[in-house]
């Protein structure tokens, strides 16, 4: 189990989960913590991450480190989605075996499951059928990822754990136009618009498909909260193969993209009206997480989706300087 001066490594502290996980980290009281950014350790450097684990020597890896962006960023840049994601995982996870790290918290995506997976979905329906054109190279690497910590659990007895999260936003995020989310994308479009003195606002696709949202603090507190699980408690749940070494994190609600959009509409003050842009990919029709797994060990989410919206706008606001994307 972590104590307060377990020697913690951040990978992608500057990102939106590792910005959260730092925060609450340090909100705890945990003050030994690495969190280099990508100029100090290129994470796809083989050679770099080795050294900085000999070096640095941390007990405990949260891998927040990713190449990640929305709907749009992955249907363009398929090769660098799953080059880098494969790089940096295969790199981080090796070199944390080699150095002796306690456990090990990977990131997958609920991308990882079948398109038409039976909804909500469970951990088991993880390879059942093919996967969401739009985002299948990123998924591959994230389902290389899980199975690497799992093969490394069984071979060589580590404790690399993952949890699958759904949609995730909140301060922090990216706010790029077309490359990120949908969520940070509408507020910036609807508050730009609102500024502009628009009409309408455009939203891809038909606003039909339904996607479930979790608020990046409660994404921290749930990880944290599987990072400091008892050892027996891990032992039975997470690592012991066959059952999978990950377990889903999110709400278990869902709103349509179009519902979606009205809640930011109403939080950001916008008075024009929306407009369905069905040239644009709609994705996944579907994908709920189903989270009784988390919830029987005692975690469930806290923040309701539109306070969570609130919360982000107000940081939008009052961070322009950070805002990235
Ligand atoms: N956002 C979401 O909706 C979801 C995210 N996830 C997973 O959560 C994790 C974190 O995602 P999120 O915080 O949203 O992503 P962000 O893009 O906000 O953050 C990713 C971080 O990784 C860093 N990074 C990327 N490549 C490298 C590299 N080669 N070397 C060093 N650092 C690098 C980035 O550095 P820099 O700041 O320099 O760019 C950034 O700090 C990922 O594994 C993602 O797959 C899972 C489900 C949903
Ligand atoms: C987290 C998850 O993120 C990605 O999957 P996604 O859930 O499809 O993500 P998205 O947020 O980009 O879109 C959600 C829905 O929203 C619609 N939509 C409307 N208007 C905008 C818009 O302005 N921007 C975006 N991006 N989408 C929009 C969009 O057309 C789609 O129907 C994966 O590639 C994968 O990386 C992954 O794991």
């Amino acid at each position: 189990m972590m104590n307060k001066n377990s020697r913690i490594f951040v990978a992608g502290a500057r990102g939106l989960v590792g910005s959260a996980m730092v925060r609450r980290l340090r909100a705890e009281g945990y003050d030994n913590l690495l969190t280099p950014e990508r100029d100090q350790l290129d994470l796809t450097n083989q050679a770099a991450v080795r050294d900085f684990f000999h070096r640095e020597k941390p007990e405990y890896v949260i891998l927040a480190a990713a190449r990640v962006g929305g709907i749009h960023a992955n249907n363009t840049y398929p090769a660098e989605f799953i080059y880098q994601n494969l790089a940096i995982q295969n790199n981080v996870i090796h070199s944390a075996w080699e150095c002796g790290v306690e456990r090990l918290l990977f990131l997958g995506s609920s991308c990882i499951y079948p398109r038409l997976a039976p909804q909500p979905m469970r951990e088991e329906h993880l390879l059942t059928g093919s996967l969401e054109p739009t985002n299948e190279p990123y998924a591959i690497a994230k389902i290389a990822g899980l199975k690497m910590c799992e093969a490394y659990n069984r071979q060589y007895g580590t404790r690399f754990v993952a949890v699958m999260p759904t949609n995730l936003y909140g301060p922090g995020d990216n706010f790029h136009p077309e490359n990120s989310h949908v969520l940070p994308a509408l507020i910036r479009r609807f508050h730009e618009a609102k500024l502009a003195g628009a009409s309408e606002v455009v939203v891809w696709g038909s606003g039909k498909p339904m996607r479930e949202f979790l608020f990046v603090d409660d994404m921290a507190d749930g990880s944290l909260f599987v990072l400091n699980l008892p050892d027996e408690v891990l032992a039975e749940n997470l690592l012991s193969y066959p059952r999978p070494c990950f377990v889903n994190l999110g709400t278990g609600e869902d709103v349509s993209i179009r519902q979606l959009a009205e809640t930011v509409r109403e939080v950001v003050g916008f008075a024009g009206k929306l407009v369905f842009d069905t040239s644009k990919p709609d994705g996944t029709p579907r994908k709920l997480l189903e989270v009784s797994r988390l919830r029987e060990l005692g975690w469930r989410a806290r923040t309701p989706l539109r306070e969570g919206i609130e919360q982000t706008y107000r940081w939008f606001l009052d961070n322009a300087e950070r805002v990235r994307g």
